[in-house]
């Protein structure tokens, strides 16, 4: 059913392309994700923040099904208004459109190449000019490109694990997926590799929704257009970064932001 949608095409800047209602997810009985109900605009990037155990990361996977397996997951999830757990909506047509991009780089043991164009090929692209075309784009964009462009046949095992997480953004971006989910992505790289990643996903706000898990408040700060402050598995403040961050509406943030930037 997803097929259907035309990526980028249909939603107007307003719009919320994802939108969650009441969504709530148990682990084990436990309801760690209680009664969400928040949207994301087209072209913004929004950072999820929280203590601990407070629920991101667990809402951020609801939001690709990466937990349906083993969670229960109740409520609706809209993309473009199309509930992402119906039973037609198929998985994998879903992650082309909502990719994701996890803390630590998952590299096949194939060339840099391949790696990149794995999934494209399962998805029935043969074109070797369209997919030689892809891999360059996806590299740019991933700011990895004038270091591998001449060793895209090596084994990308042999990347340091900085170029490792790059590609892994490319080959996400591969897919030209219309919203990006970063789970902690830069909170294993170096400073320099953190700051190629955030230029990044600054030049892919422009066709990309961005929603990013981070415990770094400052890249919060940095980067983000929006900010949501998760407490105890509910939502306690959802704001545009700059006002959440000077004046927050919560106690309950206002404790969090003060303990934390001041560390
Ligand atoms: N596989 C699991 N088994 C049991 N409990 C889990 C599992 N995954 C998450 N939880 C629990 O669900 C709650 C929410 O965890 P989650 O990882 O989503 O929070 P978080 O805000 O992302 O935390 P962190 O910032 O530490 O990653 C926590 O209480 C956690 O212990």
């Amino acid at each position: 059913m997803l097929m259907s949608l035309a990526k980028n095409e249909k939603a107007g800047p307003e719009e919320e392309i994802l939108v969650t209602k009441n969504l709530r997810v148990f682990i084990e009985q436990q309801e760690v994700v209680r009664g969400i109900n928040v949207g994301f605009k087209k072209h913004t990037i929004t950072a999820l923040i929280g203590p601990s155990g407070a629920g991101k990361t667990t809402f951020l996977h609801a939001l690709n099904r990466l937990n349906e397996r083993e969670n229960i997951v109740k409520g609706e999830i809209l993309y473009h208004g199309i509930n992402i757990n119906d039973g037609d909506v198929d998985i994998y047509t879903l992650r082309t459109h909502i990719g994701m991009l996890f803390q630590k780089a998952h590299i096949f043991s194939m060339s840099i190449y391949d790696n990149i164009t794995f999934s494209l090929k399962c998805h029935g692209l043969k074109n070797t000019a369209k997919l030689d075309k892809i891999v360059e784009t996806s590299l740019k964009e991933a700011g990895l490109w004038e270091e591998v462009k001449n060793k895209l046949s090596q084994n990308a095992r042999l990347l340091s694990k900085s170029q490792a997480q790059q590609l892994c953004l490319a080959r996400a971006l591969a897919l030209r997926p219309e919203v990006l989910l970063l789970d902690e992505a830069t909170s294993l790289l170096d400073p320099v590799a953190t700051n190629a990643v955030e230029n990044s996903l600054r030049q892919l706000k422009n066709k990309t929704t961005i929603i990013l898990v981070t415990h770094n408040l400052a890249q919060a700060a940095r980067i983000s257009d929006d900010t949501v402050f998760f407490n105890k598995g509910m939502l306690i403040e959802k704001g545009k970064t700059e006002d959440l961050f000077t004046y927050p509406q919560s106690s309950e943030t206002d404790n969090y932001l003060s303990h934390n930037l001041r560390r």
